[in-house]
């Protein structure tokens, strides 16, 4: 009781010396050949001495807890010992603890054990030290007894080997706290040991008797009610005994196989030792040394086995060893490897970084110079904003100035605005009052100026009603644009006036000798359209349909155009129709619109002469039939009544008609123009109207002529047929040019008989017709002689006053008076003609001694230089033309003309027209030469046809009523060719 006591106190003792001296005591107790010196005197280094190989631990653990100890052959006896206790649950120590050092976990190590299975090593196997933890003695026999039936429970009691008393050791707290504060504590800690694993490492005895000690105190205190907790640490206990208990039953079956194999073993030496013994038989010696020998091998054998087991360490650490070693080699390799990456590595970085410190040396630099640059601008910005500033306070104190000078100054203004506000107030009433004078000015000269263009207009018209009552011959120039092929840089027309006037430039003189002036009612450029010439001659057309006779013709040299305008081009498109077209569509529209004031009919004829022989272009026969000349007047008008007449119906026949006449035209070639026509082609146009209301009649006709070429001969080149044609031609148009002049002349005779060209248009050329002539122009300069001379033709045929127009019509009393009327213009043509005559003789008289001289020859030349004329060479005379042609003569024609000459019986009067006749005529022209102007005027003599001056017009007629006859001639002279 004491000895325990002692040792509990040694074990609470933190005194390291006592401690140690109570395992000294522990160990020498229960191994008493320790070689160990005795408590007191055992120092640190003899306990590690002695317990340095283990074995004296292992034999220890074998006595406390046989089982507790494995064979593993891999560690040491130390290293076994190390495994067990903590396999158990006991403070173990480390390895180094027993090498060096302080014993004290060693020591705390053993005793731990001493504390645990302290009574197993002691004589005294009933461990006093644990019944004196009981409270009471009821308490502790009730232990003891649970104890005792626990070891001497069947199960228990089945385990070989097992120390009974010491298993129940580990659960002793649990028992004892069971015994002492169950009611308080017994909960928690069963809960603690439901978590740790104390149970898994206590022996199976304590399970097993904690387990009914358990049960028995439920049974006794809870009436056989077992908390839940409880149960759980039961089952589970239980089922770690059973598992041991089936664990242990595997073992010691094997163990029982073992030593019965053993035991067979030990049994058949035994028999052969008996054997042995039989033969020699008293030698104990011997037995005795048997029985050492037998000790002898068993040690052997547990040394063989020992060393087997070395052996098999040794194999299995080489293994290890070879293992570790190729671990270490491929660790190696991998080591290598990576050095090898991580050099391969930093070289690269060692490059880059040797690059980017370049760079940045570079950069360093760069940086350094940009400073450098940055500090130098900083400067000199210094410097500059340093003497901006100067010059910004210099400005400063200017402007300073300037602005007090401005305030003076504007102050000054002000004042001066005040005044000049006043003055600007006396100006704009000034001027309001001279505005308003001013307005009545404009007012009035608004009226004058009103009243002017009035008087203007009033001019022009009056001026248009003198060219008709003067019955002048318009005369319109048409110039015909080049063709493809010729040349269009250099044109014969140098200028185109808006007046009439033309300018012909000569291309073999330069400068002003060069150009010669033209002038006629109108000139058309190259670029003038078919409307545009149309729309000019339109009102003269639609006089027709008041009963006017109306004479268009073109006239001019091959190719100049003459066809395109009065036609138009070949397969025309309504835009490119002629004159005749649009002529003809426009009097049926007319007609078609006055309908209900005016019926009208409208008949067309058209023939060609050729040859000098008629053909009729519309006739169903063809053109072969030749038709002869009316030549009285019919009392419908026609001079070709055989010539077939189409009336017009509507538009679409107006085109049809023309189409036929245009294809039954003969054509022949020239070497001038291959489609040039060799015929004059008249269109005749009858117009017969009846006034709806009065019931008169009117009649109109309009003849559209297309002449033939008007080329000369020699030009031409042609012989045989296309000289005759050629002849033929030049022959009628000289009779045409004869007979204009005639009537310009005013002559008694006028010769229509002289071509069948004037025959047929005798009813429009004479008497009180409207006749107008186209005159092309071919800008060609190569056609330059020939434009010239068809120009100078042109300019004489604008000078021709051919009378008052008069319309044909016809009333009841209209009949008388138009006779009436005629008359009396007769009788006083013949009265002024008288009194010019008289005049001349008187001035005739008066200077005989004036030379005759032949200048009326020239005058009469002059009137006949048609182109025609002129080109035939041999030219016709208009007196001689007169008398070749009487079979031909009208006899209305006859009439008039020998009306005009018995109403100037005088032969002498007649002679006066005629250039042969006597010596009268030439002293008129003596007379006329001396009031010629000089040469240097001669630009005067040229005929003015548009000159608009009323007051010129005031003096013509003035001088057709009352000047002398001399200023009479002079006037017809500068008219006529
Ligand atoms: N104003 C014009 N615009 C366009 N072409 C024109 C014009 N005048 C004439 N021409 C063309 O010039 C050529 C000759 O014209 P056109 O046949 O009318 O001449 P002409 O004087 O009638 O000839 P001829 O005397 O031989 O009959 C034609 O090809 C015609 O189309």
């Amino acid at each position: 009781m004491s000895s325990s006591n002692n040792a509990a106190a040694a074990a609470a003792s933190p005194d390291p010396s006592r401690r140690r001296e109570d395992v000294v005591g522990w160990l020498l107790a229960l191994f008493p050949d320790l070689p160990l010196p005795p408590p007191p005197e055992a120092t640190d280094e003899d306990l590690r001495a002695a317990l340095a190989t283990g074995r004296l631990l292992c034999a220890l653990l074998r006595r406390l807890c046989p089982g507790a100890l494995l064979d593993d052959a891999s560690t040491d006896n130390v290293g076994r010992f190390r495994a067990a206790v903590e396999r158990m649950g006991v403070a173990k120590f480390s390895a180094s603890d027993l090498e060096r050092g302080q014993m004290t976990a060693v020591v705390n190590c053993i005793l731990a054990l001493k504390d645990r299975f302290g009574s197993r090593g002691g004589d005294d196997h009933r461990n006093p030290g644990f019944l004196t933890r009981c409270d009471s003695e009821g308490g502790r026999k009730r232990v003891e007894s649970k104890l005792q039936r626990m070891l001497t429970s069947p199960i228990m009691s089945g385990i070989p080997g097992v120390d009974k008393l010491t298993i129940a050791t580990d659960f002793v707290m649990v028992f004892q706290l069971k015994q002492g504060g169950y009611a308080d504590q017994l909960g928690g800690k069963y809960s603690d040991l439901l978590k740790s694993t104390s149970l898994d490492n206590a022996p199976t005895q304590s399970l097993l008797g904690v387990f009914n000690s358990i049960l028995d105190e439920s049974i006794e205190r809870k009436n056989g009610q077992i908390p839940y907790r409880i149960a759980c640490l039961l089952r589970k206990v239980i089922l770690e005994i059973e598992r041991r208990i089936s664990t242990q039953a595997g073992h010691i079956r094997n163990q029982n196989n073992l030593i019965k194999a053993r035991e067979e073993k030990y049994q058949s030496r035994i028999r052969v030792l008996e054997v042995l013994a039989g033969g020699v038989s008293g030698q104990t010696h011997e037995k005795e040394g048997m029985i050492n020998l037998k000790t002898v091998k068993a040690e052997e054998t547990q040394r063989i086995e020992d060393e087997e087991s070395k052996k098999e360490d040794v194999a299995r650490l080489l293994t290890d060893k070879e293992n570790n070693d190729s671990i270490i080699s491929e660790l190696k390799k991998e080591l290598e490897e990576t050095k090898r990456l991580h050099e391969a590595h930093s070289q690269q970085l060692e490059t880059k970084a040797a690059q980017v410190s370049k760079e940045l040396e570079q950069r360093i630099e760069e940086v350094k110079l940009m400073l450098d640059d940055s500090t130098k601008r900083r400067i000199e910005l210094e410097e500059l904003s340093e003497t901006r500033i100067q010059f910004w306070k210099k400005k400063e104190v200017v402007i300073d100035q300037f602005v007090s000078l401005q305030v003076q100054n504007v102050q000054d203004l002000k004042l001066s605005s005040v005044s000049v506000r006043h003055e600007i107030l006396n100006c704009q009433n000034k001027w309001s009052e001279e505005l308003a004078g001013l307005g009545k000015s404009l007012k009035v000269v608004t009226n004058t100026a009103e009243k002017y263009h009035g008087a203007l207009a009033e001019n022009r018209k009056l001026f248009n009603e003198i060219q008709e009552l003067k019955g002048n011959i318009r005369v319109y120039c048409r110039i015909r644009p080049f063709r493809p092929g010729e040349d269009d840089k250099s044109s014969s027309v140098e200028y185109i006036g808006d007046n009439g006037e033309l300018v012909l430039s000569n291309p073999t003189k330069q400068g002003k000798e060069g150009g010669k002036n033209f002038t006629f009612n109108k000139v058309f450029g190259p670029i003038t359209t078919q409307d545009a010439v149309f729309k000019d001659i339109q009102p003269l057309i639609r006089s027709v349909l008041d009963g006017y006779n109306v004479c268009i013709f073109a006239y001019g040299q091959t190719g100049s155009g003459k066809t395109y305008t009065m036609m138009g081009p070949e397969k025309a498109t309504e835009k490119e129709w002629g004159v005749n077209y649009r002529a003809l569509n426009d009097l049926f529209n007319i007609s078609h619109d006055r309908r209900d004031t005016i019926t009208y009919e409208l008949g067309v004829q058209m023939i060609e002469i050729y040859n000098e022989q008629i053909r009729d272009l519309l006739g169903s026969g063809g053109v072969q039939k030749k038709l002869g000349i009316q030549n009285t007047i019919q009392p419908n008008g026609l001079a070709v009544p055989d010539a077939t007449m189409c009336p017009v119906t509507s538009t679409s026949h107006v085109i049809e008609l023309m189409q036929t006449g245009h294809d039954n035209r003969a054509m022949s070639a020239t070497a001038l123009n291959e489609r040039s026509s060799r015929s004059h082609s008249v269109v005749t146009i009858h117009v017969r109207g009846q006034d709806l209301k009065t019931g008169n009649t009117l009649r109109g006709a309009l003849h559209l002529v297309d002449l033939a070429g008007s080329e000369r001969v020699d030009r031409s080149a042609v012989t045989g047929d296309r000289l005759k044609e050629a002849q033929h031609i030049n022959k009628s148009l000289a009779a045409l040019g004869d007979v204009i002049f005639s009537l310009s002349q005013k002559n008694a005779h006028v010769p229509y008989r002289n071509s069948k060209l004037t025959q047929v248009l005798q009813t429009s050329l004479g008497g009180h017709a409207k006749t107008l002539m186209f005159v092309q122009v071919n800008p060609d300069v190569s056609s330059y002689t020939e434009t010239l001379s068809t120009l100078k033709f042109a300019e004489r045929v604008s000078g021709v006053e051919l009378g008052v127009a008069r319309s044909n019509k016809e009333g009841k009393e209209g009949k008388d008076v138009k006779e009436l009327m005629d008359q009396l213009s007769l009788l006083k043509d013949t009265i002024s003609k008288k009194d010019e005559e008289i005049d001349r003789l008187q001035l005739l008289n008066s200077s005989t001694r004036l030379k005759p001289t032949r200048q009326a020859d020239s005058v009469l030349k002059h009137s006949s230089s048609s182109p025609g004329i002129t080109s035939l060479g041999k030219g016709t005379s208009v007196g001689s033309g007169a008398a070749s042609d009487l079979d031909n003569f009208s006899d209305t024609s006859d009439r008039q003309s020998e009306a005009g000459s018995m109403l100037s019986v005088d032969p002498e009067i007649s002679g006066l027209a005629d250039v042969d006749s006597d010596g009268r005529t030439r002293a008129v022209n003596r007379v006329q030469k001396l009031t010629l102007p000089k040469a240097g005027q001669s630009s005067s003599l040229r005929p003015k046809p548009r000159d608009p001056a009323p007051a010129a017009t005031g003096v013509r007629k003035s001088s057709t009523s009352q000047a002398t006859p001399l200023a009479r001639n002079n006037s017809t002279l500068k008219r006529g060719p």
